[in-house]
C-alpha cells in the first residue's frame, strides 16, 4: 500500500471524536471510581498475548476510548500499513528498504529470504556452538566491539539470560569511543583465549572502527598469533569487514534495522552465550508475538493496545514520558535497549511526505528495575507535577532458589502500581502518626506533604518465567508497539537522520584538535575547544 494513502491521524474523524471524548470523560476519568463501578474491569482490559500477559485495566481509558482508538487505527490503516511491512514493502521511504527483521524469526521455509536468513543462521549458530566447546576451541572471553543496534540487543539480552549462559564462558561488550570502556576490558584478558566479535552494520561507525582498531593492536602486542581465529566480524559491509582483516564473517541485509537486528548474526553473542537451541526458542518467542501481531484482532491485539495508549497519552492527554519498571535484575538493561528502539524509531517532527507535524510523537522513554527505582525517583512519579505513565514488567517464577525474597519482589511491584492509582488524601493521611523528626510541624500541613493524588496510570506485563522464547516474545512486543504508534503519527520509524549531523561535525572538529583552528566555529565551541587543548 502507499504511505500517501493514508490520512494522518489529526485529520480523521476518529480523532476529532477522541477528542471530544477527552474533553467530556478521558480528561476526568478516575480509576479509583472506573473499577467501584466495573467489576469486571481488570479482565475486561487484559490481553493475553504469547508469553506475555498484560494487565491494561490501570490506565485512564474506558471502553469508549478503547474503541475510538481502534477506530483511530483502522482510519489511519494501521493493518494495511502492518501488512505492507511484513510484506516486504519498501516502507522506509527515505533509504528505499524494506523492514523485515520479522523474517529473521520465522521458522524456515516461512517467510521472506528463508533460504538466505536460515543458512546465514545455521552458520552462525554451528560457530557459536564450537566456541562453546571450550576444552576444544580454547575461548573463555568473547567480547562484542559494537555500538547502538549492534550492542544494546545482546547486552540487554545476556544478563536476562544469565540461567541459560555458559558458566565457562564471560562476555564483555565494548562500545564508547571512550578507552575507560575498552581499557578495563582489555586488562582482563589472554590473547589466546579471547574472540573479538567486529559487530556493526555499516563497519563504518567511528567508534566502532576506532575500538576495533585498538583490540587489534592489543591483540598483536600481546602476542596474539592468528587474527583470523580470533575476530569475526557481523555486518551487511562484507568489503569493509574484509579490508579490516576478517577472514569469519557473518552476514545480514538492508532490510534489518540495526536497532531491530538483534535477531540476526547480531545475536552472535546471545548464540554463544545460551546456545543453538535457545537462540532457537528466542526466535521461536518472537515468532509467536508476530503471528499474533498480524493476526489477532485489534481490540485483541497487544502490541496494538500498547501503541495506541501511547498515542492516548502522547496527543490527548498531552503526557511527555513513559517510564519503564522491570521487576528482575536481569532486564537492567532493558530500558536503555527501549531507549534506542523507541526514541531513534519514533523521535521524528516530520511525516512520510516531510512535512512538519502539528503533534507529538515518542515520548521519552526511561526506567530502572524495581525495587531500585522505588528509592530514587518513584517519589516524583508518586507526588511529582507530571503524570507519567509506568510500565511494571513482573516475571512470576524466578530462577533463583530464594523464593522470600521473589515475593516481597513482587509484592512491591503491585504495591508500586497500587499506590500510583489508589492515592491517599490529606485526610486519610491526617489520620496516620506523623513520623517524630516532624513533631513541631502542623499537622494539618504535614498531611498535605503526605498525601498522594493518586489516579497515576500504569500496565503491568507478565511473564512465567523469563526464558529465552519469553524475552524473544517480550522483545518483538515492543517492536511491533513502536510500529504501531509510529504509524498512527504517520512518520517512518526505521530510519534515523538525526544522529547524522552531530557525526558529521565530529569530522570536521577531530582536525581542529590537531590545528587549534577555531575559524568559522561559533564562540561557545572555539571556547571549549581552547580549554581542551590547553
Ligand atoms: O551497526 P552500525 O552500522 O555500526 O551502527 C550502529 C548504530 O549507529 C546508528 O546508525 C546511529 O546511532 C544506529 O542506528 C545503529 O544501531
Amino acid at each position: 500500500m502507499s504511505a500517501a494513502a493514508a490520512p494522518r491521524c489529526d485529520q480523521t474523524i476518529a480523532w476529532t471524536a477522541l477528542q471530544g471524548h477527552f474533553q467530556a470523560h478521558g480528561r476526568g476519568l478516575d480509576l479509583r471510581e472506573a473499577f467501584a463501578r466495573d467489576a469486571g474491569r481488570f479482565a475486561g482490559f487484559s490481553v493475553q498475548a504469547p508469553e506475555v500477559f498484560a494487565d491494561l485495566s490501570k490506565n485512564r481509558w474506558d471502553a469508549t476510548t478503547r474503541r475510538l482508538l481502534v477506530e483511530l487505527a483502522e482510519a489511519c490503516q494501521l493493518p494495511a500499513r502492518r501488512d505492507a511491512m511484513l510484506a516486504g514493502e519498501p516502507i522506509n521511504s527515505t533509504e528505499g528498504r524494506a523492514v523485515l527483521h520479522t523474517a529473521l524469526r520465522a521458522p524456515r521455509g516461512q517467510g521472506l529470504f528463508s533460504a538466505e536468513v536460515h543458512e546465514v543462521l545455521d552458520r552462525m549458530l554451528a560457530f557459536a556452538e564450537r566456541v562453546r566447546d571450550v576444552a576444544t576451541s580454547g575461548i573463555t572471553d568473547i567480547v562484542n566491539i559494537g555500538i547502538g543496534g549492534s550492542d544494546l540487543g545482546p547486552q540487554m539480552a545476556m544478563p536476562a539470560l544469565q540461567a541459560y549462559s555458559h558458566p565457562g564462558l564471560r562476555l564483555h561488550f565494548v562500545s564508547n569511543v571512550d578507552g575507560h570502556d575498552i581499557t578495563p576490558v582489555l586488562s582482563q584478558l589472554r590473547p589466546e583465549r579471547t574472540l573479538f566479535i567486529i559487530a556493526s552494520k555499516t563497519f563504518t561507525t567511528q567508534e566502532t572502527m576506532a575500538n576495533a582498531a585498538v583490540a587489534r593492536e592489543w591483540f598483536i602486542a600481546q602476542g596474539g598469533q592468528d587474527i583470523a581465529k580470533h575476530f569475526v566480524g557481523v555486518t551487511t559491509n562484507l568489503e569493509a569487514a574484509a579490508k579490516f582483516g576478517v577472514t569469519e564473517t557473518f552476514g545480514f541485509w538492508d532490510w534489518v534495522g540495526g536497532r531491530y537486528s538483534l535477531w540476526s548474526a547480531i545475536g552472535l553473542p546471545i548464540a554463544i552465550g545460551i546456545g543453538s537451541e535457545n537462540f532457537r526458542a528466542f526466535l521461536a518467542g518472537a515468532h509467536a508475538m508476530d503471528s499474533h501481531f498480524a493476526e489477532a484482532p485489534l481490540a485483541d491485539n497487544l502490541p496494538v493496545q500498547l501503541g495506541l495508549l501511547d498515542v492516548w497519552y502522547r496527543n490527548f492527554h498531552g503526557f511527555t514520558s513513559r517510564s519503564v519498571a522491570p521487576y528482575h535484575q536481569g532486564l537492567k538493561r532493558f530500558p536503555a535497549y527501549l531507549q534506542q528502539l523507541e526514541m531513534e524509531s519514533n523521535g521524528k517532527c516530520v511525516d512520510m511526505a516531510g512535512q512538519a507535524l502539528p503533534y507529538g510523537t515518542s515520548p521519552v522513554v526511561w526506567g530502572e528495575p524495581g525495587t531500585n527505582g522505588q528509592h530514587a525517583y518513584f517519589q516524583m512519579l508518586h507526588q511529582g507535577t507530571d503524570v507519567i505513565p509506568v510500565e511494571f514488567i513482573a516475571v512470576k517464577t524466578p530462577s533463583h532458589p530464594h523464593a522470600d525474597l521473589h515475593t516481597k519482589l513482587l509484592a512491591n511491584c503491585l504495591a508500586q502500581s497500587q499506590a500510583l492509582m489508589l492515592g491517599m488524601t490529606a485526610a486519610e493521611a491526617a489520620t496516620e502518626s506523623a513520623p517524630t523528626a516532624s513533631k513541631t510541624l502542623d499537622r494539618e500541613v504535614l498531611s498535605h506533604h503526605r498525601s498522594f493524588p493518586g489516579n497515576r496510570p500504569s500496565s503491568t506485563l507478565m511473564l512465567d518465567a523469563l526464558t529465552p522464547s519469553a524475552l524473544g516474545a517480550l522483545i518483538a512486543l515492543y517492536e511491533h508497539r513502536v510500529f504501531v504508534s509510529g504509524a498512527i503519527w504517520g512518520i517512518n520509524s526505521f530510519d534515523q537522520w538525526g544522529v547524522e549531523l552531530g557525526k558529521a561535525l565530529c569530522s570536521q572538529l577531530l582536525p581542529r584538535f590537531g590545528s587549534g583552528d577555531a575559524a568559522g566555529l561559533d564562540g561557545s565551541t572555539a571556547g571549549l575547544l581552547a580549554k581542551l587543548r590547553g
